[in-house]
């Protein structure tokens, strides 16, 4: 898969590119290309598509570079005859992204819509605005500051590229897969609206096909007047081959009398707090409205190692499970040694949904490496390092191997403890997990906090901070409150590496208090 890691979608970004640029030489020299081949290349001249990088950190940008290679090279391949001489490519079989990518970036942009509560028809134009949410709390002065943020010109990101009408169609087809009806309604509305204002294209589906899937999404919804309207517009088509489904649909709804009125409703999260956590991990760094905690920031030598150069120490939450953040504990040689060392390993993350199963889901879309301390001096250090830090042991199997991670398009780790469920059976292999040690081992343009949903902390992504938190109390019971989440990257590539310390091996460094709460 592409899209279960940005630096995927990065290569294939870039691979394009240079077949873009072969291309354009061989037109140069007067080479004959099919007409496909030299549209596109004429339309990758936009400004959008100059830096490839920066082009996939953009969700639409990501989805529309898999959707190309989906649709317009799958078909230039077709025609032409002598790719190795054009394109300097030959056999690109491994480079295509399947059916899943695309329905993967498609869901990635619904996922982000969903808990950023993005702007519909901003999405649609290639940029990513957050819209404005006023709290229930607000008073009327507050009003004023409750503007949507602009994300893509705020971090600068490069000219955006629309989606067209088949793709706008394509993604509510997709949310009605998955039964996201709402989203569903949105997209295909935006559909029916974009198809009157721009001037038709190849590809666009018919009229009757969108209003046929308003009717059936409204329907879902129980919004039965409004399907029986557009089931009655589809009717008016005109169109025979279809009039005897569509009667039948219209018949179905006729006599049933809506439950909910006619407004859509923006479905929540089924997890307390997450989106707008989450939300609140975007917009501390873009404009300060988030009420912030009494945070405290001081320099620490937790042992010996840090006598001359002390550590420079947030801490977020003082009460179990403890939260603190610890600024420049890496530096970008070393970050950039642990993406290396976990990237040649990567694997798509895993959840663990009953003892001894692991699963491959959309609550976890990002891929991992697991790095061992002796892998390389680099790895050996960081992990001497949280060992000081902490005061516990960290080398294997008292702690985990460091697992490296890059999130994928609109990847995200959603609410979870990092300690097993009581259930499980301990071995020392797989002990239970008291402490994480989680290192920001890039930069993310916007989104991806690590947000505690009980604790209620938004923890937004700053390169080579490093952010550490209680699993359990010192008798080892599961702090309820460590409960957290990675929320989605929204604009940008998130790399991270956590180290997780075990109980076995620390009963003398951490021993248990005197009573089941300490
Ligand atoms: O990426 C994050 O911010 C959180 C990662 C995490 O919770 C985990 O890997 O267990
Ligand atoms: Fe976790």
């Amino acid at each position: 898969d592409f899209y279960s890691a940005t630096f995927r979608l990065e290569n294939l970004a870039k691979i394009e590119q240079q077949m873009v640029e072969s291309a354009r030489r061989y037109i140069q020299q007067g080479g004959q290309v099919p007409w496909t081949l030299q549209r596109l290349c004429e339309s990758m001249s936009h400004p959008g598509y100059s830096d490839p990088v920066r082009m996939v950190h953009s969700p639409v940008g990501a989805y529309l570079l898999l959707k190309r290679f989906h649709h317009t090279w799958a078909h230039i391949m077709e025609e032409l005859p002598n790719p190795l001489d054009v394109l300097g490519q030959d056999d690109l079989a491994h480079v295509f992204p399947t059916p899943a990518d695309l329905e993967g970036s498609a869901l990635a942009l619904l996922r982000l819509q969903g808990v950023y509560n993005l702007d519909l028809p901003s999405i649609a134009e290639g940029g990513v605005v957050v819209n404005c949410e006023k709290s229930q709390t607000s008073t009327d002065n507050s009003l004023e500051q409750c503007e949507p943020a602009n994300l893509s010109r705020l971090t600068g990101q490069p000219p955006p590229l629309p989606l067209e009408v088949s793709d706008v169609f394509y993604i509510g087809s997709v949310a009605y897969k998955r039964r996201e009806f709402y989203y569903a309604a949105i997209w295909y509305n935006l559909t029916l609206n974009l198809m009157t204002q721009r001037s038709p294209s190849e590809g666009d589906p018919g009229l009757l096909q969108v209003l046929e899937a308003l009717g059936d999404s409204y329907s879902e919804l129980e919004k039965y007047q409004q399907a029986s309207a557009f089931y009655k517009r589809a009717l008016d088509q005109g169109d025979n081959d279809h009039s005897q489904r569509l009667e039948s649909k219209a018949e179905d709804v006729r006599n049933k009398a809506d439950k909910h009125g006619p407004t859509l409703v923006r479905p929540r999260s089924i997890y307390n707090n997450y989106e707008e956590l989450c939300r609140a991990g975007v917009l501390q760094r873009e404009r300060a409205t988030v009420e912030t905690t009494t945070l405290t920031c001081t320099l620490v030598r937790p042992s010996a190692l840090f006598y001359i150069s002390p550590l420079k120490m947030e801490v977020l939450r003082e009460k179990e499970p403890r939260v603190a953040l610890y600024y420049d504990v890496i530096t970008d040689g070393e970050a950039g040694v642990m993406r290396q060392l976990g990237f040649s390993k990567f694997e798509r993350s895993t959840v663990l949904p009953s003892p001894g199963e692991t699963v491959v889901s959309d609550t976890r879309v990002s891929e991992t490496g697991w790095v061992p301390d002796t892998e390389d001096l680099v790895v050996a250090k960081l992990s001497r390092m949280v060992a000081h830090i902490t005061g516990l042991n960290t080398t294997f199997p008292t702690g985990d191997n460091f697992q490296v991670l890059n999130y994928g398009l609109g990847g995200q780790y959603e609410p979870h403890y990092d300690h097993l469920k009581e259930e499980v059976s301990r071995t020392l292999m797989a002990a239970n997990r008291i402490l994480t040690f989680l290192f920001y081992l890039s930069e993310v343009e916007a989104g991806g906090a690590t947000v505690f949903t009980e604790a209620n902390i938004a923890v937004p992504v700053v390169k080579n901070s490093a952010v550490l938190f209680e699993n359990t109390n010192k008798a080892l019971v599961r702090s309820r409150a460590s409960v957290h989440a990675g929320c989605p990257v929204l604009i940008g590539s998130k790399w991270v590496a956590n180290k997780w310390i075990h109980e076995i091996g620390n009963e003398l460094q951490r021993p248990c208090g005197l009573t089941q709460e300490e």
